[in-house]
């Protein structure tokens, strides 16, 4: 919009939005590569008392030091009630899929305390955008110090892991992120089930409905114990041919989606615990896999209470229905949960999730998360229902 200026966004090759609804733009790459020779060889400049750290996330030292940035430093809700608290399992699990480059694992140090006061990561992932696959980096984590922040030090972790990345041939990105900016391919909301509605209220994330009690709250929520499709399972490693054909077969319906391969597919979707949790539905007489579904751990700290210090939140990911009604599957989905322990389950209004969230009693959140993308141009704002990726 006219009224804001985006100094850095508006230098980079994204979609403008001095360029919007312009027709004569081809969807496609924004510019060309770059010959490798003329990447710049060397990493950006810091301020004096600073400097670049390649994070090596396998080491627990630095883990931990990632895992205590992210803690305190990380993405808060808009009251700053709650702040996202990634595990170190999650991490290195998020961090290392196959093929990852540590190089894009980037920290900013002060010299002289070694204290670690930025962060931002790239990782390697093939991307469907319509008919074309295009290799692209998935960043995230970009995070910078509280105490360093509105000092210009984004743009130039953004300029480091870009550049870094082209030094691996690769020339497009994408990225998601509670802001606006220069310009989303597509604005998603945010939906919340209550799984446990006592502590959501204590904690002050959800409120008692008007007129409802708390007892009659938590009876509005209740789940049976346990999923009531015949061959619910949990999700396992010779499972991984039959779930990567179901998943590749219904991801096609998206205009952009990951185009995950068996090894993907073993990283991303095979149970880890309290990481990763994932289900199928086998059927009894054939042995086919029909269904699946799976969800990520992502706790947030709860700012400042007395009595809780810790919201166990799960994360929608990839579900597949082609058997068992998305509605019941999705619902086997909440029962597993529920009975994990966890407080609530969110979920994005991605792919089909628009047919279980109001269904299910999913209520909305109080914001939305933009999808980009990076030197890929596209003509059209897609609608969330166009969207088959889910970034962590
Ligand atoms: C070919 C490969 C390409 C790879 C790269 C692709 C692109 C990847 C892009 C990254 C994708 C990350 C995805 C991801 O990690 C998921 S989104 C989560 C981002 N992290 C957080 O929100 C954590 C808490 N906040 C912070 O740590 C800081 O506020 C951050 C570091 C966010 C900004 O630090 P700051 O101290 O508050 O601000 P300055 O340094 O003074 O800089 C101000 C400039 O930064 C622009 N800004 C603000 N937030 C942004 C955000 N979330 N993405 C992109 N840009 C963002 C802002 O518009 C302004 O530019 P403008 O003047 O043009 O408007
Ligand atoms: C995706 N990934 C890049 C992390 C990320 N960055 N920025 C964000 C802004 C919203 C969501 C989000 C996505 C799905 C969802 F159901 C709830 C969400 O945020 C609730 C508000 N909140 C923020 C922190 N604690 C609670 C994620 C993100």
């Amino acid at each position: 919009t006219l009224s804001k200026r985006h100094k850095f966004w508006e230098s980079q090759p994204v979609g403008q939005f001095k360029d919007a609804g312009n027709p004569n733009l081809l969807e496609g790459p924004i510019e060309p590569p770059t010959p490798l020779s003329e990447v710049k060889q060397q990493p950006y400049n810091l301020p004096g008392p600073y400097e670049w750290i390649t994070c090596d996330m396998d080491t627990k030292e630095m883990c931990s030091e990632v895992y205590s940035l992210l803690t305190n430093n990380y993405v808060e809700d808009d009251e700053n009630m709650f702040r996202f608290n990634y595990s170190k399992d999650f991490l290195q699990w998020a961090l290392r899929p196959p093929g990852y480059y540590r190089s894009w694992h980037i920290g900013v140090r002060v010299k002289l305390s070694k204290k670690l006061v930025a962060f931002v990561t790239g990782v390697p992932a093939k991307i469907r955008v319509k008919d074309t696959i295009v290799d692209m980096a998935e960043i995230n984590f970009l995070c910078v110090h509280k105490k360093l922040r509105s000092k210009r030090l984004a743009p130039v972790m953004i300029k480091e892991v870009t550049r870094r990345v082209h030094l691996e041939n690769i020339w497009q990105a994408t990225y998601t992120a509670g802001v606006v900016l220069p310009t989303p391919i597509s604005t998603c909301q945010y939906w919340h089930r209550s799984l446990n509605p006592k502590k959501l209220i204590d904690v002050g994330f959800s409120r008692l409905g008007s007129r409802m009690t708390m007892s009659r709250t938590i009876k509005l929520y209740k789940l049976p114990d346990s999923p009531i499709t015949p061959g619910f399972r949990k999700m396992e490693l010779r499972d991984v041919p039959a779930v990567t054909r179901l998943l590749r077969g219904y991801l096609k319906q998206f205009i952009v989606a990951p185009d995950f391969d068996e090894k993907d597919v073993e990283h991303w979707l095979l149970p880890k615990e309290d990481v990763v949790d994932s289900y199928l539905v086998e059927s009894s007489e054939t042995h086919a896999v029909t269904d699946f579904c799976s969800f990520y751990t992502l706790p947030s700290t709860v700012i400042g209470n007395q009595n809780y210090s810790i919201l166990k939140a799960a994360y929608s990911y990839y579900n597949v229905s082609t058997k068992t009604p998305l509605l019941q599957l999705m619902n086997d989905a909440l029962i597993e949960a529920k009975k994990k322990g966890y407080d609530v389950f969110n979920a994005l209004n991605v792919m089909e999730n628009e047919v279980f969230l109001k269904e299910l009693k999913f209520g909305p959140g109080d914001g939305q998360l933009q999808y980009y993308l990076y030197n890929y141009r596209l003509n059209q704002t897609l609608r969330p229902s166009d969207l088959g990726l889910v970034l962590l």
